[in-house]
């Protein structure tokens, strides 16, 4: 399966559950290959990318953007904030790894970027 950001911008999430929904190794390469900076975690089971800001206040703004993705998207990730820097980690509860969901809101968060 290739991606590219746009056919992931294009998709919204879905319940996914079990380890079937789950993506496999090749996919999740092809997935990291268009989601700049992005990265597996060190026990493979999820995503991570860290965002610097200038300060808390824009920190916080991103936050409140990917906080609204989550809400939409019904997915959400772990947040670690500081003071300007925010690390956003995507993984699927519901099937013990990463999905489809994950790399669709990491492309998500990457328009928040652009704007
Ligand atoms: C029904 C609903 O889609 C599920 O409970 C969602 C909610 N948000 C979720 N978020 C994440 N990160 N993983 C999940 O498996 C998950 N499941």
């Amino acid at each position: 399966m290739a991606f590219s950001i746009e056919s992931l911008r294009a998709q919204h999430c879905v319940p996914r559950k079990g380890k079937d929904a789950g993506l496999d190794a090749a996919g999740i390469a092809d997935a990291l290959a268009v989601l700049p900076g992005w990265e597996r975690t060190a026990d493979g089971g999820g995503i991570r990318k860290e965002f610097r800001f200038p300060d808390y206040f824009r920190t916080m703004a991103f936050v409140n953007a990917v906080a609204s993705i989550a809400h939409r998207e019904d997915h959400h990730p772990d947040l670690e904030v500081h003071y300007d820097r925010c690390v956003v980690h995507y993984s699927t509860h519901d099937v013990g790894g990463l999905s489809l969901n994950d790399v669709i809101c990491a492309a998500r968060v990457e328009d928040i970027r652009a704007a």
